[in-house]
C-alpha cells in the first residue's frame, strides 16, 4: 500500500476513537466512519509505523447498526464519534472497550457487565463549553475538529441544553454590535475565550464569558438580552483567564448578574453547585451512577467512609445518609465552601469536608479515622500511585472506584491487585451517549 492507493476492506472492530478497524496486506487501517460489518472503500491518506490511516470514500456494504447522525457538523466536529451508530451497538462497544482495557492493560479477568444506558441519547448534558476564535470577518463559536485546534462554527449542539442555540444567537449580537474582540491564541491577545453555559435540571441557566482581561464592553447590553429573551439565564459571570494555557476557566471569577450558583437536585438532595465546582455532565445519569455505587458498597450505619475527590459532595452526601459519617477530601476550594454548604442545605451533620490535594491529606486522615470503606472517583488521568499505595497500605476493607477512564481504571485495578485486594464485577454506565466514553464503577475487597 503507498498514499493515494484506493483499497478496499471490511470492518471488524471500532478503535478506542470510534474509527473503523480493518486489515489490508497484514495491516490494521483505520477508517473515521466506517463501522464494524460493513465493507468500504478508502483512500490511503497516510502510512504510519504500526498503522495505516484510510478515508471513507464509499459504503459498499452497510452495517444493519448504522443510523443517520442527527448534527450537521457530526463527523468534522470533535465532539461525538458514534452519532452513525445505533444506541443499543454503542452500549455493546462500551461493554467490550472496557473489558479490554481491564484484560490488556489490567491483565485482570473480571465480569464486565452490559452498560446501564442512559435516559436521554441526546440533549443530556448540563454543560457546554466553547472556544471563541476570529476567522476573517466571522466570529466562529464551536468545537474543536478533532486533534486539532481548528474551530466548527456551531450554532446547536445535539447533546448540549436546548437553550444553546438562543444562547449563542443573544452572545453573536452582543460580541458584533460592542465589537468585542477575540483571544488570538497565537499572540495571545483579544479578550473572549471561552463560552462556558452550565443548566440544572430545572432548566435554570449559568453562563460563563472565560476572558482574557479583568471587564468586558457594555454589560448592560450584554445583560439586558438576556434577561428579556432568556430570562431562565439566572446567572452570568466573568472568568478571568490571563495565562497562556489550554484550561478554560480562571483562577478568578465575578458574577455581574443574577447569583453565583445554580442548585441542582441529585438523589433527592439540594446541591449548590458554583462555576468552578464540577458535577457530573449528564444529570439525570448521574443518580444512576451513585445509586449504583451505593448499592454495590451496600453501607450500613456503622460505616465510616472517605470520600476522595468529592467536588461538591454529591457523593458524600448521598453516602451519608447511609453510614455513621463520611469525610471528603477535594481539591478545589470553592468545590470544598459548597459542599460544607450542601452538607447544611440538606440537614446532613455527620459529614465533614477538607480542601486539598488527596496524595498529600490521605496519610493523616487515614492514621486519624478508622476507615471502614473508601470512594474514589478521580479524574480521567486516574489515582496517583502515592494514593494506591495508601489505601493499600491502610488495609481499610473495601473501596468503591469511580472512574471515567477504563484505561486509567484497569491500570490502578492491577496495582492495587498486586497490593493484596480483589475487584468484583465492574458496571459500566454510560452518562456521555455518542461518543465513545464511559463511566465505570467497581468496588475492591482487601483479601486478608
Ligand atoms: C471526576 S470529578 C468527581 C467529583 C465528584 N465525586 C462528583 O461526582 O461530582 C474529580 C474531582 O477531583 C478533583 N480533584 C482533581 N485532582 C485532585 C486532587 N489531586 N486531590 C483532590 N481532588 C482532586 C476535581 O476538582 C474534581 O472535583
Amino acid at each position: 500500500m503507498k498514499k493515494n492507493d484506493w483499497i478496499e476492506l471490511d470492518i471488524d472492530d471500532l478503535g478506542t476513537d470510534g474509527q473503523g478497524i480493518g486489515h489490508k496486506d497484514g495491516a490494521a487501517v483505520f477508517v473515521d466512519g466506517a463501522l464494524p460489518g460493513e465493507r468500504v472503500r478508502a483512500k490511503v491518506i497516510a502510512l504510519k509505523k504500526n498503522y495505516v490511516v484510510g478515508k471513507l470514500e464509499e459504503i459498499l456494504s452497510a452495517s444493519p447498526m448504522r443510523v443517520k447522525p442527527p448534527c450537521r457538523v457530526f463527523g468534522k466536529c470533535g465532539g461525538c464519534s458514534l452519532q452513525h451508530l445505533s444506541y443499543a451497538a454503542q452500549l455493546q462497544f462500551k461493554q467490550n472497550f472496557v473489558r479490554n482495557c481491564i484484560q490488556r492493560i489490567g491483565k485482570l479477568e473480571l465480569p464486565v457487565n452490559f452498560p446501564l444506558p442512559a435516559r436521554n441519547e441526546y440533549r443530556y448534558r448540563n454543560k457546554a463549553a466553547f472556544p471563541v476564535q476570529k476567522n476573517g470577518e466571522q466570529i466562529d463559536i464551536g468545537f474543536y475538529a478533532a486533534h486539532s485546534h481548528r474551530l466548527i462554527d456551531v450554532d446547536d449542539c445535539r447533546i448540549q441544553p436546548s437553550a444553546l442555540r438562543i444562547v449563542m444567537s443573544q452572545l453573536r449580537v452582543w460580541l458584533v454590535k460592542n465589537k468585542v474582540s477575540i483571544y488570538d491564541e497565537s499572540t495571545h491577545t483579544g479578550l473572549l475565550r471561552h463560552i462556558v453555559l452550565r443548566e440544572n435540571k430545572a432548566g435554570e441557566l449559568m453562563l460563563i464569558l472565560c476572558i482574557n482581561g479583568e471587564d468586558i464592553p457594555n454589560k448592560a447590553h450584554l445583560i439586558m438580552l438576556f434577561e428579556f429573551v432568556l430570562p431562565q439565564v439566572k446567572s452570568i459571570i466573568l472568568s478571568f483567564n490571563t495565562k497562556r494555557t489550554n484550561t478554560i476557566m480562571g483562577g478568578r471569577s465575578v458574577c455581574i448578574y443574577g447569583k453565583d450558583y445554580l442548585f441542582e437536585t441529585l438523589c433527592g438532595l439540594e446541591f449548590r453547585i458554583g462555576p468552578q465546582t464540577f458535577l457530573q455532565v449528564n444529570s439525570a445519569q448521574t443518580e444512576a451512577l451513585y445509586n449504583t455505587l451505593l448499592r454495590m458498597l451496600a453501607l450500613t450505619k456503622a460505616d465510616t467512609v472517605l470520600d476522595l475527590y468529592c467536588g461538591a459532595g454529591t457523593i458524600s452526601l448521598a453516602a451519608a445518609r447511609r453510614a455513621k459519617r463520611v469525610i471528603g477530601i477535594e481539591l478545589v476550594e470553592e468545590a470544598v465552601e459548597n459542599a460544607k454548604f450542601n452538607a447544611k442545605l440538606n440537614g446532613i451533620e455527620n459529614a465533614i469536608f477538607f480542601a486539598g490535594d488527596t496524595a498529600r491529606l490521605l496519610p493523616s486522615v487515614l492514621e486519624r479515622e478508622a476507615v471502614s470503606t473508601v470512594i474514589v472517583d478521580p479524574p480521567r488521568k486516574g489515582l496517583d500511585e502515592a494514593v494506591v499505595r495508601a489505601l493499600a497500605a491502610s488495609g481499610v476493607p473495601k473501596i468503591g472506584y469511580v472512574s471515567c477512564n477504563p484505561s486509567t481504571l484497569a491500570r490502578d485495578l492491577a496495582l492495587f491487585s498486586e497490593l493484596g485486594y480483589s475487584a468484583g464485577v465492574v458496571q459500566p454506565v454510560d452518562m456521555f451517549p455518542q461518543t465513545t466514553h464511559v463511566e465505570c464503577v467497581v468496588v475492591l475487597s482487601c483479601k486478608n
